[in-house]
Parts: C-alpha cells; structure tokens; sequence
C-alpha cells in the first residue's frame, strides 16, 4: 500500500482503520523506502524489549546535529552514558533542587503580575520561560535574566519553526538539494545557528563559576571513541538539543495536564484535598512591610523575596507521598502524550515480524498515541480520569511507565532509546504541579472554556493555549 500523508491525524486514523480490519499490527511500507507503523502494544513490547538491539539506531533524522554519528554506534553510547548515567543521575539532579524551587518563585510572581495587569493568565507563556530556564541552570550553572531566557527562548522558536516545514522535510533527504531550492530560507536558518552560538557560547564559557556539575562541564570532560572531543559547535548543538529536549515536551505536558485540572475542578480538588492532607495548607503570605534590605513590600511580593526564592515549597520528598498527584501526571501523558510517535528507529539488520519482512535500515515508528487510546487495553480511554492509575486501595501507583514488563503506554518510548530525561521530566511535571496547585486556585475566565484540540507542531500543542484566572489559596492572617 502506498500511503501519502504528512497529517499525523490523518495517518493515525488510517492506522486505527487498518488495525480494525487486520489485527494488531499496522505495518506500512511507503514508497521505495521501508517506513513501518508499528501500532500493537505487545508487538512493540516484542520489538523494543526483546528485539531492542535490533531496533535501536536512529535514522539520519538529525541531520542539524553536529555529529550524526552521534545517533547510533559508540559515539552514539558516549552520549546515551554521559547523559543518562552521568549528567542526570539521581544525585545530580537532586542537587538542582534549589534550582527548581527558584524557578517555581520567578514563574509565580510572573504569574501574578500578569493576572494583575490583564485580569487573566495566558499558562503556556510562564510554563515555557520556566522550563527553558529550569534547563538553562542545569546545562550552563548559571541564572540569567529575564531578557536572556527570552533571547534563547526566540532563537529556538525559531529553529523548531523549521521542523516540520517543506524546507525540512527535503533537507532529511538531500542537504544539498534543501539548500538549492530553499536559498532564503537555508541563509535564514544558517543567521538563526549564528546568532544561536553568540547566546550560548558565553554561557559554556561561564560554567567555571557553577556550584553544580552542569551540563556543559561534563561534555567538557566527555572523551569520545578514538579519544577524540568534542569541537565548541558540536557543543553548541549539544546544549541546544538538551534545552530544547529539556523544555518542549515538558512544557507541554505541563500545559496539558493544568487544562485538565483547570476543566476537571473536581479533579483539581481532590488534588489539592491530597496534597494538604500531607504537607498542611499553604502558608500565609507574611504581612506587609519592610524587607531585610529595607524595600517595603505587599503580601503579594511574598513571591520576590530573596531574589525570587519561595519561602515554602512542597518538597521533592513530599511529593513521593502523594499517589494521587503521580496518577494525574501519568493519566495526562496517557491522554496527551507531547509525541505521537517517538522519534523514528531504525533495523540494524533484516528481521520477520508476525509473518511481515522488515529489511535492514527501515524505518520504525511506535505510534504512541494510539496506544494510550486503545479501548482493548483502557476503560473509557479519551477520558481524563487519574483514578485508573492507583491501586484498588489507592494507596499508591503500580504502574511502569518504562514499560519493560509490558507496554501499556509509552510517553518516554521503551528500551534501549527511551528517553533519558524521563525521570527528571517526571520530577519537574509533578513538582510544578503540585506547588501550582498548593498555592493558588486554577479557574475558568469568563467567557471562555478549555479546548483540548490538539494542533502538530514540533510536539503536540494546545490549538487554542491554556487562559486561566487564578486565586490565592494562601490566608492572610490578620494580627
Ligand atoms: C514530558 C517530557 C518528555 C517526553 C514526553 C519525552 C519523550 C521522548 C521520547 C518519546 C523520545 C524518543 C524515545 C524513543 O525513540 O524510543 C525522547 C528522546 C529523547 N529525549 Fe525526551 N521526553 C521528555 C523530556 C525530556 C527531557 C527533560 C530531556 C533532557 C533533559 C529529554 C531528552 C531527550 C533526548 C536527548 C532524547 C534522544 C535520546 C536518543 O536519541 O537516544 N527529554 N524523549
């Protein structure tokens, strides 16, 4: 079958068509080239799990990487063991936890400001500047200013504008070719890789200074087959892949699961009701007055104390304490996994697939979505309900989101490729979540209601972004 589509929607419809007509697997073959859908749960437990070797190199879809070699074989290796093992190991990343609570202060007091001025709040905004810094502190050590998150933030907009585009697609296919027939749009993107290293080339260079191991300090010191190192432009590219893998689909699973808390109040209720019931109500904003360095101040400046450093937050130890929070962060990456397809896969070597000939170097692609959907395998799969996730006493969460069991859903992916952010991208969505929550009271603006239309961009986005119009859950006492 010859299939012609660039729509996801469209292709993940036709895949849902054919696997009620021929079983469980979905595999298509498109044009010369082996592309496969991959759409049955155990098939890709199979395939990743067991077969997992076989299915583990990456296409050549990153061809904006400095080193595409970086995407299989043993530089591929050192990069997967540096990242995964080294930079984001859970004492590493514990030790940013000073970073995260000084993010979630300068995010709440934007927050604040802007339901001031406007009356409502535009979510995705703060969500995504908070994210960006969260992976600017931990790539380079250093916090920057508003205006340099923003700097970054336009240039990587940019960038991700062009996956995606025509200009894209034939760039995959033939650099040399994109280059020809998109000259404007090739000399633009080359302007946006320039002014890319100017921001980032200062901040590698900062790193000396950073209390934590960065990012940055251990490609630094990352020696690669051959004893070779790293060049500063692959550098560059390497950074720019861990902010943008650092921010994008974070922050928009983020945005999602607050529409759902925001749509659901129930649900955000009981969530509150939880969280109080293991860390107490949040604190009262301390009166009016005069701060240590002698600024006076109003109750709603709690949040710009210290530089910006929240007085209380809920810990990353409390949050272990909250199964319901877990099941409500799992149940949006189920209901709204920021990819619909992992990133392509390819076969090292020919292999027999439920009678189906996959030949070597053809394309795998797990359609993820569809499996978090599959009414087979989910109760009422398009509903937003966490509750699915707690075991039958609700004392806690018995689930593997790694899948390596079985894959019931695969927001991260699964074996060897799984994406190495997924425990820290956990830790960031539950954390944000929560303090959110804490805090203040998410409402729906007059006028206006949450749209779950889903709109492809370089992950899956709300079409119509999240407004909110939030109230302070804090108590002022009165002396
Ligand atoms: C909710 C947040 C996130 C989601 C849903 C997500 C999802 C994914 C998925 C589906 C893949 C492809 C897996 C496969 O091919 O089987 C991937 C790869 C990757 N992710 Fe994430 N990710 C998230 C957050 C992060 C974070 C926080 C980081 C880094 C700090 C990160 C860095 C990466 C990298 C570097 C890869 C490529 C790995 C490779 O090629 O081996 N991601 N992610």
């Amino acid at each position: 079958m010859l299939l012609l589509t660039h729509s996801l929607p469209e292709l993940q419809s036709i895949i849902r068509d054919l696997k009620s007509r021929y079983g469980p697997l979905v595999a298509l073959s498109i044009g010369s080239h082996s592309s496969v859908f991959v759409g049955s749960h155990s098939l890709t437990h199979q395939v990743l799990i067991q077969k997992g070797t076989t299915f583990s190199d990456r296409p050549e879809i990153y061809p904006l990487r400095a080193i595409s070699t970086a995407s299989y074989g043993p530089t591929w290796r050192a990069f997967r063991h540096n990242l995964a093992s080294n930079f984001l190991r859970p004492s590493n990343v514990k030790s940013y936890s000073w970073a995260r609570k000084y993010v979630l202060g300068v995010m709440i007091a934007h927050i604040q400001e802007q339901q001031e001025a406007v009356g409502t709040i535009k979510v995705i905004d703060h969500i995504y500047l908070a994210m960006l810094h969260l992976s600017v502190l931990m790539c380079f050590g250093v916090k920057l200013q508003d205006s340099g998150i923003n700097d970054i933030a336009s240039v990587h907009g940019g960038v991700l504008s062009y996956l995606g585009s025509s200009f894209f697609k034939i760039f995959i296919v033939s650099p040399t070719l994109a280059k020809i027939l998109f000259r404007n749009k090739w000399k633009k993107f080359d302007e946006l890789r320039s002014k890319q290293y100017q921001l980032l080339v200062p901040l590698m260079n900062t790193r000396t200074k950073a209390h934590n191991l960065s990012y940055i300090d251990t490609l630094v010191k990352l020696q690669l087959p051959e004893d070779s190192k790293l060049t500063q432009t692959e550098m560059v590219s390497m950074c720019s892949e861990f902010l943008v893998g650092g921010t994008e689909a974070t922050s928009n699973a983020l945005q999602w699961i607050m529409a759902n808390l925001v749509k659901h109040p129930c649900i955000q209720s009981k969530l509150y009701d939880e969280i109080v019931a293991v860390v107490g109500p949040p604190p009262p904003p301390s009166p009016p007055g005069v701060d240590h360095v002698g600024n006076s101040w109003s109750p709603r400046q709690v949040f710009r104390e210290r530089d910006h450093e929240l007085e209380l937050v809920i810990t990353e130890e409390n949050l272990q304490k909250i199964p319901y929070l877990k099941a409500v962060i799992l149940e949006g990456l189920r209901r709204h996994p920021p990819g619909h397809i992992v990133l392509p896969h390819r076969v090292t070597e020919e292999v027999e697939l439920q009678g189906y000939k996959i030949p070597k170097g053809a394309t795998i692609n797990f359609m993820v979505a569809e499996m978090g959907w599959d009414p087979e395998v989910w109760d009422d799969p398009m509903e937003f309900k966490p509750e699915r996730f707690l075991m039958n006493d609700g004392s806690g969460v018995g689930f593997d989101v790694g899948g390596s069991k079985g894959i019931k859903m695969m927001p991260f992916g699964a074996g060897r490729r799984i994406c190495p952010g997924a425990d820290l991208a956990l830790l960031h969505l539950e954390y944000f979540v929560a303090n959110l929550i804490w805090y203040f009271h998410w409402t729906v603006p007059d006028g206006y209601t949450v749209d779950l239309t889903e709109q492809v961009k370089f992950t899956v986005v709300m079409k119509n972004p999240l407004k909110t119009k939030i109230f302070s859950r804090t108590k002022t006492t009165t002396a």
